[in-house]
């Protein structure tokens, strides 16, 4: 920001506030269509229509042992290897094998032995050690359509694929699956300051948002198509935005099979840096260019304050982030996360209610956004969390969302997961409720309940 701009009350006058934010980003999308993906692209992916038999499975009936096939009871005469088994012929099989017409048994390789008969010719007979009677009928068979009948479903809609649903696609002879939509998201780091390693010297900052960025991105149902680095020229800024792809780093980073095609425009550019008001912060002034519409201009918390979005005229969506490393996170939880949610069809996360472990005064400005560890089934805020700072985030589990009005301690406060923190809730914990992100906007302490504490979750 430089001196001169308009002061800060006409500026926090256009923010959201951190519920309308996030309901704008939600609003702002539906989600994008279900489409077909290579089977080694779908694991974790969610499966949009059944995955059905498409003929019995196995389809054909084959042997569960090495050995013979047999035709009734034994000696048997030895017959050519897939030909059809007349009475007492066999035939030799291998596991899985296809067995040939006639087969009533499979006799495996340490119960049978062949030897010569009176006249010579070489005849399959039971082994000494063959349990008496062997083989039953049927036996060492499996039958076609065992496993499932033609038309049966085999993994429903809905489910999101695992690696065994992915195979057992594979087993019935799936090449690719439908699944439900996710968008395509390119990360475009912007600062001329801004080092890739070692230590940086002064004015320079070493890269955070390469190791945060795509995880939560990912996290949130976003497919990296690929990341970028650019500095602080406008036309470089233009080019991002227009999706083209800038340097060495504009590999597809996530495509590994995705099918996500390398270079193709993404849904959502996420930019981080520039989102001020300052010579190099281009954001804005493109976005205008491009004939683009700002959905979010400022959202009324710390940090984070300056988070942007935009929608561009061909329906692309620009998320910039503030450079600051925690504001950053703050507005990617803040906007991002229901925007990446509405474009894939889910619901945005949803807050816990958890006791406040502090209190704090009100702040009528603005919601904060606070890094917090659950300690006694408590949000315990952490420390380390300026805007530029990652200590506190490094140690959270998730994020207290404290109102305007300020929290009394023990007061509960709604508080949002963060993807790698420990669950919010213990499974069967009675202290939290589900709350709507934001708590209640009466005035402070008039909705606190004589025992906030949940002292029965002692579970730090
Ligand atoms: N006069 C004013 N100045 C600022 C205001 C304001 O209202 N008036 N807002 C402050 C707030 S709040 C924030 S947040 C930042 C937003 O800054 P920008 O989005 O324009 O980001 P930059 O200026 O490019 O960078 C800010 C800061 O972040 C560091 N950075 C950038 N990229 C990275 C990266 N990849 N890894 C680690 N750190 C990064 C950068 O070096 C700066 O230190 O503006 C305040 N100023
Ligand atoms: O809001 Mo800034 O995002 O506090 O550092």
């Amino acid at each position: 920001m430089t001196p001169g701009d308009a002061p800060e009350a006409d500026h926090h006058a256009l923010h959201l506030t951190w519920t309308e934010a996030r309901e704008t980003a939600a609003r702002a999308a539906g989600p994008i269509p279900p489409s077909d993906v290579p089977l080694a692209a779908s694991v974790g992916r969610t499966l949009a229509e059944d995955v059905t038999a498409l003929r019995d499975m196995p389809h054909y009936a084959s042997s569960a042992m090495d050995g013979w096939a047999v035709r009734g009871t034994g000696p048997w005469v030895l017959a050519e290897t897939g030909e059809r088994l007349a009475a007492h012929e066999a035939s030799t099989i291998v596991t899985g094998g296809d067995l040939p017409p006639g087969t009533s048994a499979v006799l495996r390789r340490e119960h049978g032995e062949v030897a010569p008969d009176e006249d010579g010719l070489p005849h399959l007979r039971l082994a000494a050690g063959a349990p008496p009677g062997s083989p039953r009928g049927g036996a060492d068979i499996r039958p076609a359509g065992e496993e499932a009948r033609a038309g049966e479903v085999l993994v429903p809609a809905g489910t999101v694929l695992t690696p065994a649903h992915v195979a057992l696609a594979a087993l019935a002879g799936y090449d690719g699956l439908t699944v439900t939509g996710r968008p395509l998201v390119r990360l475009v780091r912007t600062g001329g300051e801004v080092v890739e390693s070692g230590l940086p010297g002064p004015g320079l900052v070493r890269d955070v948002f390469s190791h945060l960025v795509p995880p939560l991105l990912a996290a949130y149902g976003g497919i990296l198509a690929g990341h970028d680095r650019i500095g602080d020229d406008a036309g470089e800024w233009a080019a991002a935005l227009a999706d083209v792809p800038q340097g060495p780093e504009s590999a597809g980073a996530d495509d590994a099979g995705h099918g996500a095609a390398v270079g193709a425009p993404a849904d959502v550019v996420v930019t981080t840096g520039g989102t001020g008001r300052g010579g190099s912060d281009h954001l804005r002034g493109i976005v205008a260019d491009m004939g683009g519409r700002i959905l979010v201009d400022g959202v009324a918390m710390r940090p984070g304050h300056p988070t942007v979005l935009a929608e561009l005229p061909d329906g692309r969506f620009v998320l910039g982030l503030p450079g600051n490393p925690l504001a950053a996170i703050v507005g990617l939880v803040a906007v991002g996360e229901p925007l990446l949610a509405a474009l894939s069809g889910r619901e945005p996360l949803t807050a816990v209610e958890l006791p406040s472990g502090e209190a704090f005064e009100a702040d009528p400005r603005r919601t904060r956004i606070v890094p917090f560890r659950r300690v006694y089934g408590m949000a315990s805020p952490r420390s380390g969390t300026g805007s530029g700072m990652l200590r506190g985030l490094a140690a959270a589990d998730g994020l207290m969302v404290v109102p305007p009005h300020g929290v009394e301690l023990g007061e509960p406060v709604a508080c949002l997961p963060l993807p790698w923190g420990r669950p919010l809730v213990e499974p069967g914990a009675g202290g939290a409720r589900k709350g709507r992100g934001q708590s209640r906007g009466g005035s402070r302490g008039s909705s606190g309940s004589k025992d906030p504490v949940d002292w029965s979750a002692l579970d730090v």
